[in-house]
């Protein structure tokens, strides 16, 4: 492995105004997951908007984030492949599965039963083969969630930013579906950054914890 690889959070220094939020300078390697926790209002948020590149213009930046070896300053959000997952699954719910999945699918992938072949098989990936018709008001919460992060994955993300995504499931279904997610982001060694409010999540991700609340995270 070259230190290219991987998500580099160099000399990162997010501030409002003239508090300074947080500072971060770490390598996140591929296929680990980087916890960050962090009580509301240290700037968890804020950090996924640098990285994705949504950053409101309230605050200032210095440092760099570098994906693979791409500086992402500038860069437009869509341009950067940072994948991302919420707490809602998000789903436009006037298509079907399979219309949000091609939604999100990269371009890259060309031609109609290609594409669609693609999204079934990673419907089949996430535990849901055969779906691709169905109406999204009709899936159960782990059902949205699994098709959330399939739909992400599709574009072929090269880092995957995930924000507190487990939190609305309850027990049982908060465990298959986060084993499902790390599962992923080692088979397809991807960078992952995790935003959680849970040491059992953090736990689960198996990767080093920051915590922006501490006053010293780097
Ligand atoms: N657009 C904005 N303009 C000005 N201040 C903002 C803006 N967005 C967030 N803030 C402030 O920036 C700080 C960091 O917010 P952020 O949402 O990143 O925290 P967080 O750690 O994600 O919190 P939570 O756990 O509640 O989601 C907070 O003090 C918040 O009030």
């Amino acid at each position: 492995m070259t230190t290219d690889e991987g998500l580099r959070l160099d000399a990162v220094e997010i501030s409002l105004g003239t508090r300074r939020l947080l500072t971060l300078d770490r390598l996140v390697p591929p296929g680990q997951t980087l916890s960050v926790m962090g009580p509301s209002g240290s700037g968890k948020s804020t950090l996924f908007a640098l990285i994705a590149g949504f950053l409101d213009p309230a605050f200032t930046a210095t440092g760099r984030a570098l994906l693979n070896g791409r500086d992402l300053t500038g860069l437009p959000p869509e341009r950067r492949r940072v994948g991302l997952l919420f707490q809602d699954a998000l789903l436009y719910p006037h298509m079907s599965v399979g219309g949000n999945l091609l939604f999100g699918l990269s371009a890259r992938v060309t031609g109609r039963s290609r594409r669609r072949a693609a999204a079934e098989a990673m419907l089949e990936r996430v535990g849901l083969p055969g779906h691709l018709d169905r109406d999204p008001a009709t899936l159960s919460g782990g059902q949205a969630a699994r098709v959330a992060l399939a739909r992400t994955l599709l574009a072929d993300p090269e880092a995957l930013l995930l924000d507190e995504p487990f939190s609305r499931l309850d027990t049982d279904l908060r465990q298959t579906v986060r084993q499902l997610v790390f599962d992923l982001v080692a088979e397809r060694q991807i960078p992952a950054l995790l935003v959680t409010h849970d040491r059992a999540d953090a736990g689960a991700a198996g990767g080093p914890i920051v915590d922006l609340g501490a006053g010293a995270a780097s």
